[in-house]
């Protein structure tokens, strides 16, 4: 069953008339992870954003997208907020952006859990402790007391993950999740990512990392100059691409990940 279906997706801004994402179309289904990859501006950030209602005015929106009954492009803002709280949560690529600057980290947690799960403020407590602790954030009663600007980018981005992945969505939208983090907390935050991936969680997961979404992903779309470029099985997209652009992303990734283990080797020889 399809959670989500996506057809003919367009993105304008209506002050330039230029075209940012055009005609994408894609669904997902339940308990699958889509992976989608692409260069840098090609409008994967972009597209999920239209999807739930979080673009600038001055950016037009035109498709349909189908989550269960409801037709989110044309959905009213109040409908999208409710579909973004229980629903749908989506993973930013800058964390700093998604805490409110004036509240400490435990507060806001809090309040997101006691709102959206029903629970107690203690319960909420108890929870948010568990959370940062499977985040592998050390003193996290230190934690909740801060503020965001105290945090590093890298420990707002993992707090943003565990108060996701804990809020139960039917979807999580991860957009380059573990970017920021260094490569110990990269490895362990893909590890829960994987975990919840076992465990039946829908994902659309965004990133430049071949390799990661291989890891990941059933499905993976890859986008170029705001257009689907290819669309089908990570196992066949990454084994054997129809089209020229979406075999120049692999090759590129098994020629940098060669080059690398060349330089370990390398260095681990003159290092002898
Ligand atoms: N507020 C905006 N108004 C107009 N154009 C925008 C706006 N935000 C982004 N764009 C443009 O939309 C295009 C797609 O951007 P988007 O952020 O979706 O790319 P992306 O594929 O997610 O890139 P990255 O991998 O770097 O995050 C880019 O050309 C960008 O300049």
């Amino acid at each position: 069953m399809n959670l989500i279906e996506a057809y003919n997706l367009s993105i304008s801004n209506s002050l330039t008339g230029e075209l940012i994402v055009e005609n994408l179309s894609f669904h997902i289904k339940r308990h699958t992870c889509l992976g989608i990859v692409g260069e840098s501006g090609s409008g994967k950030s972009m597209s999920m954003k239209a999807i739930l209602g979080l673009l600038p005015s001055s950016l037009k929106t035109t498709g349909c997208v189908r989550f269960g009954d409801i037709e989110m492009i044309a959905a009213k803002q109040e409908t999208l907020r409710k579909i973004r709280s229980k629903h749908i949560c989506l993973i930013l690529q800058d964390a700093m952006t998604a805490f409110d600057p004036l509240s400490t980290m435990g507060e806001q947690i809090i309040e997101t859990f006691c709102e959206n799960m029903n629970y107690t403020s203690c319960e909420a407590k108890k929870v948010t402790l568990e959370v940062l602790n499977k985040m592998m954030i050390h003193d996290p009663l230190l934690i909740m007391q801060s503020y965001p600007h105290q945090l590093s980018g890298g420990m707002l981005q993992r707090c943003m993950i565990g108060l996701a992945m804990a809020l139960k969505p039917e979807i999580i939208i991860a957009d380059e999740p573990t970017t920021g983090l260094d490569s110990i907390n990269q490895r362990n935050v893909l590890a829960e990512f994987k975990r919840l991936r076992e465990e039946g969680m829908t994902l659309i997961f965004i990133s430049h990392d071949l390799g990661v979404v291989r890891y990941l992903a059933d499905d993976v779309l890859v986008m170029r100059h705001g257009q689907c470029i290819e669309y089908g099985e990570a196992a066949k997209v990454f084994t054997n691409p129809d089209q020229p652009y979406s075999k120049y992303l692999v090759d590129t990734r098994k020629s940098l990940t060669k080059v690398f283990g060349e330089l370990i080797n390398k260095g681990a020889a003159t290092s002898c």
